[in-house]
């Protein structure tokens, strides 16, 4: 049985969400000892998350903002110091084994090991964790993540993409629910990032869940459905990527006029207005200012428009808000 039901006590409803998580974490904290030089460090003070069962979940935060002390504790790398965290309903305490079998974790470094085959190297994970040889499907992970043809080629020989698809592959030998990938494209081309993400949501296709840390916010805003963003070792948001973007409120508009400006026009206390060669940035807050009255004010400025678009708020405006508080990232575009 797991041990799900001995959660603390919670409302039904909370308690009902948990057990439909694939993660959740409470209170949970770290503190690093610290040496002569630098005193104890803070990372996670305290965090409570919930990562919802089936979601592509991006964990997204600045240098240093606890990403992957939570993801080394998830792996059983490093030790919390207080707090709760339950792997598939798995607690980590009282069930690790369970907790740990269920997640494939994908680390930030290129860590293959060369003197084995693809295959050979498949085996010996599948081995350490007590996959039965019955039970491996090591041809069918290399074929799914397009390594079959290597399967009997030293590593060696492999390109950067085919390793890091080895090391998606070696996190997949136990057939975990749940795949963890610490910046997995981290200093690799377009190319093969965008092939390591076709693989990944091919994962995600047969129902695994897939939690990422990136910095690429683009990456994040591409295939992520929910977002949770993290800044010195709090929680700042978790939301649907759509919600969230929305709840953000700032546009801008860029209008390039008949005749170029010499000086930013005045357009009322409403709106920022900037000059960017030719073009006008006027940014606003949807919920305070229409478009209509923008465009009267322009009028009124006796600016004539040639060209006019309107500037969606994005994930990187999301993320700058919540994290540096930065307010003026649509207007600069
Ligand atoms: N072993 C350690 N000993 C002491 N402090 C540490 C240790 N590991 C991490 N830290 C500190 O804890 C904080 C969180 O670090 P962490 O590596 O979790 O952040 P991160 O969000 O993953 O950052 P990055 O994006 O740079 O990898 C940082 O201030 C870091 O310096």
């Amino acid at each position: 049985m797991s041990d799900t039901q001995t959660l603390p006590d919670r409302p039904a409803a909370e308690t009902a969400k948990a057990l439909d998580a694939a993660i959740v974490a409470r209170g949970l904290r770290k503190v690093y000892k610290g040496n002569k030089k630098s005193g104890p460090k803070e990372a996670l003070k305290g965090i409570d998350l919930t990562i919802p069962r089936g979601s592509v979940f991006g964990l997204l935060g600045p240098n240093g903002a606890g990403k992957s002390t939570f993801i080394n504790i998830l792996a059983g790398l490093v030790n919390k110091t207080e707090g709760e965290v339950q792997i598939w309903g798995f607690d980590i305490d009282k069930n690790p084994r369970q907790s740990r079998a269920s997640i494939g974790v994908v680390p930030q470094e290129l860590s293959t090991d060369v003197f084995f085959t693809p295959k050979e190297g498949l085996e010996i994970q599948a081995g350490l964790y007590g996959v039965p040889k019955a039970e491996r499907r090591t041809m069918e992970i290399l074929r799914s993540l397009g390594l079959e043809e290597k399967a009997d080629s030293y590593v060696r020989f492999l390109s950067g993409g085919m390793k890091r698809r080895l090391l998606v592959a070696k996190a997949m030998v136990h057939d975990p629910p749940v795949l963890i990938l610490d910046e997995p494209t981290a200093g690799v081309d377009i190319e093969l990032r965008k092939q390591l993400w076709e693989q990944v949501m091919r994962l995600h296709d047969r129902g695994v869940t897939v939690i990422l840390t990136t910095h690429y916010l683009e990456e994040a805003q591409e295939l992520c459905d929910t977002i949770g963003i993290i800044h010195q070792g709090e929680v700042k948001t978790v939301k649907p990527k759509d919600e969230l973007i929305a709840s953000l409120d700032r546009k801008a508009l860029t209008i390039v006029p008949e005749t170029p400006l010499s000086a930013v026009p005045e357009l009322g206390p409403l709106c920022g207005a900037e000059l960017r060669g030719d073009t006008l940035y006027v940014s606003y807050r949807p919920s305070e200012t229409r478009v209509a009255d923008i465009l009267s004010a322009v009028n009124e400025a006796g600016i004539s428009v040639k060209d006019l678009s309107t500037v969606e708020a994005d994930l990187e405006d999301v993320f700058l808000e919540l994290t540096y508080g930065a307010d003026d990232k649509v207007a600069a575009r």
